[in-house]
């Protein structure tokens, strides 16, 4: 048994949440970002998020949003996790964190190289999220964070079939894992199934 947690991201049609239901992840994730092809409205997260199992905790992804946009958010507890996904700095993390005391707040980096990985370990973030871009379905180099120093979660084109590797690698916080667990450009509900059997094996 792991204890790396698992996510499942970008849910965007109501039989999403049923899907993700079935499975029990640790966290679903909401893109609000309307260049994603997985943006979705306030109005379906807040029914993604009454449909979704109570013990699933909701993660919402932003692109450099403003305070505004991700607060309405968090305030109407359609979210619990913030996860910030573009250029934000400490400074607006830790503006954020002061208004929102009782969220967690994710940050992604994206890793091309060692230097990328320098600004991750400085981070203000209460976890860093390592990742290959935007939902892309690719990989990063892992090579690359082989001796990263801190807590992280691992993403960027995760599968059912290369999770059990990334766990015995790096025991990571979390995976997360988007593209990994859609087929024809659609959440796969046997997929969703595999990725989770296989993060709880590890
Ligand atoms: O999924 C998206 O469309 C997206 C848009 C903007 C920012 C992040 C997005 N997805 C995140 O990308 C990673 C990895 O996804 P994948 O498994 O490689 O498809 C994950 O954190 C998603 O939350």
């Amino acid at each position: 048994m792991s204890d790396t947690k698992i996510k499942i991201c970008g849910l965007f049609r109501l039989c999403d949440a049923e899907y993700v239901n079935c499975a029990m992840p640790d966290y679903a994730g909401f893109v609000f970002y309307p260049q994603s092809r997985r943006n979705i409205s306030l109005k379906l997260a807040l029914e993604l998020r009454k449909a979704l199992h109570p013990a699933i905790a909701t993660v919402g992804v932003f692109v450099n949003a403003s305070y505004t946009e991700i607060v309405e958010l968090c305030c109407q507890n359609i979210i619990n996790v913030v996860q910030l996904h573009g250029s934000e700095s400490n400074e607006f993390i830790s503006g954020l964190r002061c208004i929102l005391p009782e969220n967690k707040i994710w940050k992604a980096y994206r890793i091309r190289s060692a230097k990328d990985l320098e600004v991750a370990k400085t981070s203000a973030a209460d976890m860093v999220l390592l990742d290959n871009g935007h939902g892309s379905g690719k990989r990063f180099d892992w090579s690359l964070i082989m001796d990263f120093c801190r807590p992280f979660i691992l993403a960027g084109g995760l599968t059912p079939e290369n999770i059990p590797d990334a766990i015995k690698q790096f025991n990571p916080y979390a995976l997360d894992i988007s593209s990994g667990v859609e087929s024809d450009g659609v959440k796969d509900k046997t997929k969703i199934y595999a990725a989770v059997a296989a993060a709880r094996r590890g």
